[in-house]
């Protein structure tokens, strides 16, 4: 008898964790599991402003020492360093936009595989991606804004990652651009990256998700599907409406 294929470990599992700030606690045991079985998915952090979203970005990305609890990338200890995480498939774009603003579009999106093997390939794969080929050699302080925020969506993909983390994705968009957005989220998510978006935009989230986790004072309060959290009284009533504007 042949025995069961072992499970692999989540991409990213988060346990206990919490974060203190001098006397405040941003994050007070959160446990959050991205992509169980190393499968691929979409997993949306909703809550209100400074119920702990940002914070579990930067402790994943070694950013703010916890002061217990554990993140683990594939079943192991993540990194601190963003070039260390990069290696271990763990990429992030930032709710600012975090672009080098000398530089042009293409430099943009290269400065993580610089160097590299296939550097110039991968990024016009990311450019093409993002429907910016035509963009490329134009610095990116001369494009609008929802233009900049591709140009840093594909400067996280560039070293095609196995976790993308996405920090406000939507946010300053406008519904064109948000629908072309959710449409990239699919694709990545098809190729068999995981994602965690922290997000204001409740439709977008609810469009692109496959689980919601809803944090409220640095804790976990609910957890499931858009559906199975949209359904929830205490959700709706503490959180979606307040976060809806
Ligand atoms: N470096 C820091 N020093 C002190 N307090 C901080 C720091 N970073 C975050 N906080 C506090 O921790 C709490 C959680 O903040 P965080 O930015 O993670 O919330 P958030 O859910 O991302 O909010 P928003 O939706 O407004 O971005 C807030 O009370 C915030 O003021």
């Amino acid at each position: 008898m042949s025995s069961p294929a072992p499970t692999l470990p989540p991409r990213l599992e988060v346990s206990g964790l919490t974060v203190t700030f001098g006397g405040l606690t941003a994050l007070d045991g959160v446990d959050l599991t991205v992509g169980a079985a190393a499968e691929a998915e979409t997993v949306a952090l909703i809550g209100p402003n400074g119920a702990g979203k940002t914070t579990v970005f930067n402790a994943v990305c070694g950013l703010v020492r916890p002061s217990t609890g554990s993140v683990l990338l594939d079943g192991l200890a993540a990194p601190t360093s963003p070039t260390r995480l990069l290696d271990r498939g763990l990429a992030r774009t930032l709710q600012g936009l975090g672009l080098f603003t000398g530089l042009t579009v293409l430099e943009n999106v290269l400065v993580p595989v610089a160097g590299a093997a296939g550097a110039a390939e991968t990024a016009a794969a990311a450019l093409a991606r993002l429907d910016l080929q035509g963009d490329a050699a134009t610095p990116v302080d001369a494009l609008p804004y929802p233009v900049r925020k591709r140009v840093a969506l594909a400067r996280a993909l560039v070293a095609r990652p196995r976790l993308l983390l996405l920090d406000e994705p939507a946010g300053g968009l406008g519904s064109e651009d948000i629908a072309a957005l959710a449409g990239v989220v699919r694709d990545v998510v098809a190729d068999g990256c995981a994602v965690l978006l922290v997000e204001h935009h409740v439709d977008f989230v609810m469009d692109v998700a496959d689980r919601v986790v809803v944090l409220d004072f640095g804790r976990v309060v609910a957890s499931g599907t858009p559906d199975e959290v949209r359904a929830d009284p205490a959700v709706e009533a503490a959180y979606l409406g307040l976060v809806a504007a």
